[in-house]
């Protein structure tokens, strides 16, 4: 049996924050012909856009500080996922406000590697472990930092 006591190993454990966020975008890429964007993303490619109601998962692996009990504050997660996802992106249109998707495609993969590239620029402690999407109900990434 593992011990947990104040000189035994430190658990390791996995902390996970969910933060939903409206954004709107469209499909295309810069590589593509007018005609391959049409052909490859469809209605996505509506010059128009669309939007989505996102749903983040934001999950943090590290030891549980025998002090505070915490992998990390969960205070101090909100405030990375207020400075990395809701302010850059919530109420935004992902290709015209962010300047990362000028001429990245804004798909829910590459939004999951923007989140994951600037949360761990800023998390204080811990490690990030997972950066999951949900673009629809029906459609979600998971992105590891592989
Ligand atoms: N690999 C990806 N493919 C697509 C993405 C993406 O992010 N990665 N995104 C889109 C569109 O942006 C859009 O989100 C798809 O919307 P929609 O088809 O309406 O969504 P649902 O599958 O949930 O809805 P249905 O009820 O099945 O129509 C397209 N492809
Ligand atoms: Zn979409």
């Amino acid at each position: 049996m593992s011990d947990h006591s104040r000189t035994g190993p430190q658990p390791v454990a996995y902390l996970t924050r969910v933060q939903s966020f409206s954004a709107s975008h469209r499909l295309h890429s810069v590589e593509l012909s007018d005609e391959e964007n049409k052909s490859v993303f469809g209605k996505c490619n509506n010059p128009n856009g669309h939007g989505h109601n996102y749903r983040a998962e934001v999950t943090v692996r590290g030891k549980i500080n025998r002090a505070t009990g915490m992998v990390i504050n969960l205070t101090d997660l909100k405030s990375c996922i207020e400075e990395v996802i809701m302010g850059p992106l919530d109420h935004k249109n992902l290709d015209q406000d962010v300047p990362y998707f000028a001429n990245v495609v804004s798909t829910t993969e590459n939004l999951a590697v923007y989140i994951w590239d600037n949360l761990a620029k800023v998390l204080p402690v811990g490690e990030l472990y997972e950066v999951k999407i949900y673009e629809t109900d029906k459609n979600m990434v998971v992105y590891r930092g592989e």
